[in-house]
């Protein structure tokens, strides 16, 4: 990759360039710590830091350039500076043109929704994965180049890191792209430059209000994902999969002008849908009905849940023409997402469930679908994340207490804040609720889930919700490693 400055420039009305227009610039970075020979670094004023105190560092790093929206910036010898009126819109133009637009070049799935997006994006990878295409997968766990594997900060990457990914996927050869879609990314236009061709929306619930404000907005970031899908210059065969047994559902495909799939286990209305539907603890069975006649499935994965998550992916994946017999395979073989509904077995005579339930719908359908496979009790540990959505946490609070037989409630990912103030919040909830019923107040996740794994007796379920695969906890001091099913593994070796 190397393009000449001023030919970046010539894309953005008002761009200056300060210093040599004529340099090469080899790659786009947004962090310091990536900046190489010949990289153009972004100075994105953060709501942390400010992008530009880095300058001196890419220099040092060999930066050919520096892009900012303020005046005035000086950069060491050798660094010219592009200026540009306003730097968000400027990269949404630059970035794409400059990795030769790979969201066009591959067949693009995008996935969004509060929950079920990236258990679905892994459905509709191992789908298309059986039918012989080489797939690449960006969401929440990680990236996936074909069988290749890269860490991942965000859901959906920054609209830099997201194009230096697409264009490494063109590069390898991957014919496909499945992506989560978040409503921070769909917000602050992190997919620009992509062309979905494919759709899904899995559902709409309360969760991100710290940043949306409001469900309304919250609901329109997500329809911007449909509103792409329609419009003038786009390439044919574009297809939105929508749940509509979500009250969102409808507003989500008034907002797709292309053909349109719908899912749902309720509506008789939609042109997917799930019945004979039967949970058990390490499956699940359904027939999926559809235009393409009746298929009969045996799953690995179980809950209710995932069979939407199971009917979002079939969508996608017809509406990629994958075949009938090909989406059977792979679903049958499908062996679960990392930390979600995963059970831990060190052969005890009580399952142990770890699950990334973080939000209420989330909390309230892993609870639900614990009661159907539960004998006895229900033993649940649990915490909210700091620096997110306060007001989910007393409702969630609310819901652990209903639907289980004993509460534990314990920290999360504090990050910023004060771990026994996000306990208090979460415990209005609890308290709320819990009646007569045990419950427990353990900050330290560790022993919450020592504890919670101490009470369980034969027949019971502890489910421990809320950071699933996550091998980390961020406090305000740090990163610790944390893996909380390493710790149940650790609990469950003291009684087995
Ligand atoms: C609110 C939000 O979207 N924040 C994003 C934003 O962070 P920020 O404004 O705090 O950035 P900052 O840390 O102040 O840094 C400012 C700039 O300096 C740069 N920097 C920083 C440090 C350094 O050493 N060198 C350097 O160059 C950063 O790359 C950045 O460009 O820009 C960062 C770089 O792109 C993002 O990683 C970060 O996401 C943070 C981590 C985050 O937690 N976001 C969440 C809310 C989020 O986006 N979640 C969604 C959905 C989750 C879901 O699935 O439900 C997601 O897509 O992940
Ligand atoms: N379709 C669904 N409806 C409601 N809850 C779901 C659904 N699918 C999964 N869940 C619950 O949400 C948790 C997270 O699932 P998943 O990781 O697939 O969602 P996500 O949308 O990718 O989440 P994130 O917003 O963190 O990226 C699961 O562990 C489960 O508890
Ligand atoms: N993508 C979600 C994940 C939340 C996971 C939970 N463990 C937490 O830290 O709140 C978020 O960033 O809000
Ligand atoms: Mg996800």
């Amino acid at each position: 990759m190397r393009k000449k400055l001023k030919n970046l420039a010539a894309l953005v009305d008002g761009a200056e360039i300060i210093g040599n227009a004529d340099t090469f610039i080899t790659d786009i970075v947004q962090d310091s710590r990536q900046a190489g020979r010949g990289s153009m670094f972004v100075c994105m004023e953060g709501a942390h830091v400010d992008g530009h105190t880095f300058i001196g560092d890419v220099a040092k790093k060999g930066a050919a350039a520096i892009i900012t929206q303020r005046k005035g910036v000086k950069a060491p010898a050798g660094v010219a500076v592009l200026v540009v009126p306003n730097l968000d819109e400027a990269l949404k133009v630059i970035v794409p043109a400059f990795f030769d637009y790979p969201g066009q070049q591959l067949r693009m799935i995008g996935i969004t929704g509060t929950n079920g997006k990236t258990t679905t994006s892994y459905l509709v990878r191992a789908m298309l994965r059986q039918a012989g295409y080489k797939v690449g997968l960006i969401g929440t766990i990680q990236i996936m180049i074909g069988d290749k594997i890269l860490p991942v900060h965000n859901t959906t990457p920054n609209v830099v890191d997201l194009q230096r990914t697409l264009h490494q996927m063109v590069e390898d050869g991957v014919q496909y792209a499945v992506m989560e879609v978040s409503s921070h990314a769909l917000d602050q236009g992190r997919i620009s430059g992509c062309e979905f061709d494919t759709a899904v929306f899995t559902n709409l619930t309360q969760d991100h209000l710290d940043y949306h404000k409001t469900m309304e907005n919250y609901r329109d970031a997500k329809a911007k994902l449909f509103d792409m899908l329609g419009g003038p210059g786009l390439k044919p065969g574009k297809t939105a999969v929508v749940n509509i047994d979500d009250a969102a559902g409808a507003y989500m495909l008034e907002h797709a002008a292309c053909e349109h799939i719908t899912y749902a286990v309720e509506s008789e209305k939609a042109n997917l849908r799930a019945v004979e539907v039967r949970v058990r603890q390490t499956g699940a069975s359904l027939a999926v009905q559809g235009s393409f006649g009746r298929i009969k499935l045996n799953l690995h994965i179980t809950g209710m849940f995932n069979i939407y998550n199971v009917l979002g992916a079939v969508g996608a994946a017809v509406a990629e023409n994958v075949s009938v017999n090909i989406i059977e395979q792979a679903l049958e073989n499908f062996m679960g997402v990392p930390g979600r509904f995963e059970l831990v077995d060190c052969g005890q005579p009580f399952a142990v469930v770890v699950d990334y339930a973080h939000t209420p719908d989330g909390l309230e359908n892993i609870l639900r679908t614990a009661r159907q496979i539960t004998e006895k009790k229900i033993i649940t540990v649990f915490g909210c994340g700091g620096d997110r959505d306060k007001t989910k946490r007393p409702i969630m609070g609310r819901i652990a207490a209903e639907l289980s037989d004993a509460v534990i409630a314990t920290s999360d990912n504090p990050r910023t804040e004060d771990p026994a103030a996000i306990l208090e919040d979460v415990m209005k909830g609890v308290e709320e609720k819990i009646g007569t019923k045990p419950y427990e107040k353990i900050q330290d996740r560790h022993e919450a889930i020592f504890v919670a794994i101490a009470m369980a007796q034969p027949g019971d379920t502890v489910v421990i919700a809320g950071k699933g695969h996550e091998n980390y906890q961020i406090l305000k001091t740090g990163t610790i490693h944390f893996d909380d099913r390493e710790v149940a593994r650790e609990a469950l070796g003291g009684i087995v």
